[in-house]
């Protein structure tokens, strides 16, 4: 699945998801302003968080989670303090709510790009935390969730708006490519719904379509790096400058190791996070999720 924003700027944010159900791409036509601070993960430097400020009256920053190395993004109307956060991490639950009360924000969505196998969304914890909160996920992921979308569906915030764009197998605009195209890489596909050769049709399709100058913001990055283009991902991509067949035996050639924390995450994931939760989890979160 992806969304696009189509704001009275003409943004546009694309929500694709690849590999498992649904990713994320957002594109926006203005400058950016980054201030970035440091945290490290797999032994490079990352920036902890990124400001960017779009326009006037479009809010948008980055956020990471050192743990499972993922990408969350707080995208917010300006005027009207309506928030969505797209990919929260349960973790940084309270860091999420510290920030967005801070802020002066209000969350009106909790967007998850699709069914993480890595970490347990926040979006659950988050709408016990945000009284009015609702928990977003593609109708195609079958997860539990306030809300499922579908191609075609629109979220709105203040006067932005997100296109959801379905993309299956794992946008100067910009977009959230959930795990579907990684810088220099791509999500896996040897397990949930993976499909290499959908995946590589979702990519062109749905995000090598956009205009070279898009930046992408991808769910995670294992190396310290934060964005890249769609012209950089078309010339660089060790994997999807392949022909679809190399891609394909690239990708059943991985060996890649089994998420640490999957069977935790994948029976806590499909109810958004509310439920068949570990046990330190359970007790951390007990007051609000009245276990
Ligand atoms: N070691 C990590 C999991 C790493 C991993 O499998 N990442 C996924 C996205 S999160 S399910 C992926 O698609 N990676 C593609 C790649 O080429 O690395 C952990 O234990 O959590």
């Amino acid at each position: 699945m992806s969304i696009f924003l189509v704001g009275k700027y003409c943004r546009q944010i694309i929500i694709h998801n690849p590999q498992i159900k649904n990713p994320l791409v957002l594109s926006l036509a203005q400058s950016f302003h980054l201030c970035a601070g440091r945290s490290s993960c797999n032994k490079s430097t990352v920036s902890m968080t990124q400001h960017i400020s779009m326009s006037e009256d479009f809010f948008f920053k980055q956020l990471f989670d050192r743990v499972s190395c993922t990408y969350s993004y707080l995208l917010a109307d300006v005027k009207s303090k309506e928030a969505v956060l797209i990919d929260p991490v349960i973790d940084l639950a309270e860091r999420d709510v510290r920030l967005i009360d801070n802020l002066g924000l209000k969350l009106k969505y909790s967007i998850n790009t699709h069914m993480h196998a890595d970490h347990i969304t926040g979006s659950g914890v988050l709408k016990k935390l945000l009284l009015g909160s609702q928990s977003v996920i593609s109708k195609a992921s079958q997860a539990l969730a306030d809300k499922h979308v579908e191609h075609g569906d629109i979220i709105e915030f203040g006067p932005h708006k997100l296109e959801v764009r379905s993309t299956p197998g794992h946008t100067n605009g910009m977009a959230f490519t959930g795990d579907t195209l990684l810088i220099r890489g791509c999500g896996r596909t040897d397990f949930q719904e993976g499909d290499a050769e959908m995946l590589y049709k979702s990519v062109y399709d749905q995000i090598f379509s956009l205009p070279d100058n898009f930046r992408l913001f991808p769910a995670h990055d294992y190396n310290g790096i934060l964005d890249t283009t769609v012209s950089e991902e078309k010339r660089f991509n060790p994997r999807l400058t392949k022909s679809k067949e190399e891609f394909v035996e690239i990708m059943k050639n991985l060996n890649l190791a089994y998420p640490a924390q999957i069977d935790k995450a994948l029976p806590a994931n499909k109810v958004c996070g509310l439920y068949n939760l570990p046990s330190e989890m359970e007790e951390k979160f007990k007051s609000v999720l009245n276990i």
